[in-house]
């Protein structure tokens, strides 16, 4: 599509475009963070879409089960390939968004780049990796992360898979006791895979000593057959990403040498003395590194959702504002405006917060290497926190883009359903939301209960900050209205440790205090999140070097965002009294008004996104706004419309319409 040709484009979306007051190819940079790698995305993305390899011969949705994954797995398998033949080197792993959109519903390479290739890099120790990581870096073997079971997976010191150590061979017996001990959901682990990470209890010298990282041979490498004492297979369609091939997985006193066990933190010796990691918690560290990238992979959901409401409600036009004028375009009414605004704004609250996240993610690591885990924890908690909210906004903010493009939305070809079911399932894995945001909540009690020891950790700092409970602000600045996040995250936070202290105080064990106050930390730990978002939000905004007109968009998507979230909590900023209900009414009043600011810029901002039409995949979303006719063209595709009358008519509807003759 050439962008330079308004001929071809809709008529609102071109009005929409002379509107705007800021320089796109700037704001696309931001999002991209920076010059080049905008221009590095554009060029990797130049490359897969002129690709007629990348092309479906039917739509997906026509497909079956096995076609899909076939399919997906040809154009995975062409996609890989690709990239390793480019001279310039492309790293899959700092180029994974520019991919975003190419393969469709998950695809069955997916957990061996996002985990299988992590685990090598963080759990094995330079012999391992010189063994492995290069092997499957250039795809010689396929692999995943198997860890979930049957029966457990939040959980993780509950797993059942056993890996005994044998001294006398010098190996490790696997195996899987129960039903319940069946691995259960890994990617790409029913078909495709020849290798995996496996986490399995480990048994030495009669002791056990919980999960840990082992890799392990599934299939031969020439014949692709799974090894003896190896039950594998495909667990069966999902709620979306069925192109994967989920996986089941069972042990049957399967032996593998004991230099299988990944070592970089703990090893078990040739006579089975078991040594221990610096950290009891670093064989969780894949977990850990995949819950930062997932940050990012939320932001591009919400994106890709984003862009096809925002321009499908500039061309859609229905009912009337003004009795007996023409219809509207839908965007100027306030409610879609509520619907599908903040989303954009949340866009560059995750791409922030996920920068930042990122940037401790490096720090940590390289202390790590010096031997130091202090930010550890810190960094578990914020991963953590920030996985699951990103994750739930992003989910939602897909949702609520698909149902502002009422009937349409609910088409296969507006690419919303399949983008919200490729979101939501972030909710639940990398660790299930609650279950994280509990991690954070038990981090924030530790660090209230320790205000005054000096831990590094500067996410929790506030919370010696006391005198800010007393304080609520008059000023309405997007400073104060961190302060007033940071204000009701504290002041939640003292609560529920209030709530715990006094239930204990009655006698109570501290787990069993912990859970009837569960409700209320699940809530401390999302105060917290979003408080650091706001935070990193305002922060960033304030201290871009942009040009006037990037900024003023910023700044005004920035102060929707807190003030959007102000309303949506606002009972926790009235009971801490970081706001009064007047404050509200005024914040709920200039809400309104930054929609209006906002609403003339709204095409332009996703447009900045900069998503080709190939990748974005949606009759709604396209650049040209051509929806009609892209809805009519994607429906005669349907195989119910390759005759005039199908056969099942002849098969039920003949014989029913005749019967009562
Ligand atoms: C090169 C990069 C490439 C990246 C590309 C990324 C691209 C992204 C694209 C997306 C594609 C992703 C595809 C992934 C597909 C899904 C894969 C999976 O689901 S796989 C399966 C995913 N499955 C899951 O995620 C399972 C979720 N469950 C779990 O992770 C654990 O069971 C648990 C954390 C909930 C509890 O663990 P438990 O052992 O019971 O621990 P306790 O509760 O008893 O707490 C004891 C102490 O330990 C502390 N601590 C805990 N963890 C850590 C840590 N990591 N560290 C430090 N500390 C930690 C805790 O704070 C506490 O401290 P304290 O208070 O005593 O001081
Ligand atoms: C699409 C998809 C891909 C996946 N890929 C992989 C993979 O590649 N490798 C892999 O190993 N796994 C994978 N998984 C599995 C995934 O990691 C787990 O499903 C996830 O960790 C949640 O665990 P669970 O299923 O045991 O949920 P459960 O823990 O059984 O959750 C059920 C409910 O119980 C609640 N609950 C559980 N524990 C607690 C608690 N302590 N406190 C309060 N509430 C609690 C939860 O909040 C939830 O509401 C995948 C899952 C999906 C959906």
């Amino acid at each position: 599509m050439d962008k330079n040709n308004e001929r071809e484009c809709n008529e609102d979306l071109i009005r929409e475009r002379r509107k705007c007051n800021f320089n796109i190819e700037e704001l696309t940079n931001i999002v991209d963070g920076g010059k080049a790698r905008t221009a590095r995305r554009r060029e990797i993305q130049r490359l897969l879409i002129n690709d007629p390899e990348f092309l479906d011969e039917i739509p997906q949705d026509y497909m079956s089960h096995e076609d899909r994954y076939s399919n997906e797995l040809r154009k995975s398998a062409h996609l890989m390939q690709k990239l390793a033949d480019q001279e310039s080197g492309h790293d899959i792993h700092q180029d994974i968004g520019a991919l975003t959109g190419i393969l469709k519903d998950g695809n069955p390479l997916m957990v061996h780049l996002s985990m299988f290739i992590p685990a090598i890099l963080g759990q094995a120790n330079s012999e391992q990796q010189e063994k492995w990581l290069g092997r499957s870096l250039r795809n010689e073997i396929i692999g995943t992360y198997a860890q979930t079971e049957l029966g457990h997976g939040t959980f993780v010191r509950g797993l059942e898979t056993r890996a005994t150590y044998d001294p006398t061979v010098e190996e490790f017996v696997l195996h899987t006791p129960t039903i319940t001990a069946t691995k259960w959901w890994p990617g790409g682990l029913g078909k495709t895979c020849n290798y995996c990470v496996v986490m399995a209890q480990l048994y030495t010298q009669g002791r056990c000593y919980g999960p840990h990282p082992f890799i392990v041979q599934l299939r031969d490498e020439e014949t692709h057959r799974s090894l003896p004492g190896i039950t594998l297979g495909e667990i069966g369609p999902r709620l979306g990403l069925n192109s994967n091939d989920n996986g089941f997985l069972k042990f049957e006193n399967h032996r593998i040498p004991r230099t299988n066990m990944l070592m970089k933190h703990s090893q078990v010796l040739k006579d089975g003395t078991y040594v221990k990691p610096l950290h009891n918690k670093l064989s969780y560290g894949t977990m850990m590194l995949v819950r930062v990238g997932i940050v990012g992979a939320c932001s591009r959901s919400l994106q890709y959702a984003v862009t096809i409401a925002t321009r499908y409600s500039a061309v859609r036009h229905q009912s009337e504002i003004v009795p007996g004028q023409p219809e509207p375009q839908i965007l100027d009414y306030q409610t879609q405006q509520y619907k599908v605004i903040p989303q954009i704004a949340s866009v560059f609250a995750l791409i922030f917060s996920a920068r930042s996240l990122s940037k401790i993610q490096s720090s940590v690591t390289a202390k790590l290497k010096d031997g130091n885990t202090d930010l550890l924890p810190e960094l578990h908690s914020l991963s953590s926190g920030l996985k699951a909210l990103s994750s739930s906004d992003a989910s939602w903010g897909v949702e609520v883009c698909r149902l502002a493009c009422g009937g349409h939305g609910y088409l296969a070809s507006s690419n919303l359903p399949r983008t919200y079911t490729g979101t939501t399932c972030a909710i639940t894995y990398e660790g299930e939301n609650t279950v994280l945001l509990l991690q954070v909540a038990r981090y924030l009690i530790k660090s209230y209960r320790s205000i005054g020891k000096e831990t590094g950790a500067s996410s929790v700092s506030y919370l010696a900050d006391q005198t800010s409970l007393a304080s609520s602000s008059s000023s309405f600045s997007n400073k104060a209205l961190v302060q007033a996040f940071k204000l009701s995250a504290l002041s939640l936070v003292a609560e529920a440790e209030a709530r715990l202290q006094k239930l204990c105080d009655m006698g109570q064990e501290f787990y069993h205090a912990w859970n009837y106050c569960s409700v209320l930390l699940l809530k401390c730990a999302e105060a917290h999140t979003r408080y650091y978002i706001c935070e990193k939000y305002e922060q960033t905004v304030d201290s871009l070097k942009a040009s006037e007109g990037v900024k003023n968009v910023l700044q005004s998507l920035c102060r929707l965002y807190l003030i959007y979230h102000i309303t949506l909590t606002h009972g926790d900023f009235l009971k801490c009294g970081a706001l009064t209900p007047r404050n509200i009414a005024v914040l709920e009043g200039e809400m309104c008004d930054l929609l209006a600011v906002l609403r003339p810029q709204a095409v332009s901002i996703v447009d900045a996104f900069d998503i080709p039409d190939e990748l974005l995949g949606s009759t709604l979303g396209c650049w040209d706004g051509n929806v009609y006719q892209r809805l009519y063209d994607e429906a005669l595709k349907s195989p119910l419309n390759k005759t005039d009358v199908p056969d099942a008519y002849y098969k039920y509807l003949l014989p029913l319409m005749k019967s009562s003759l």
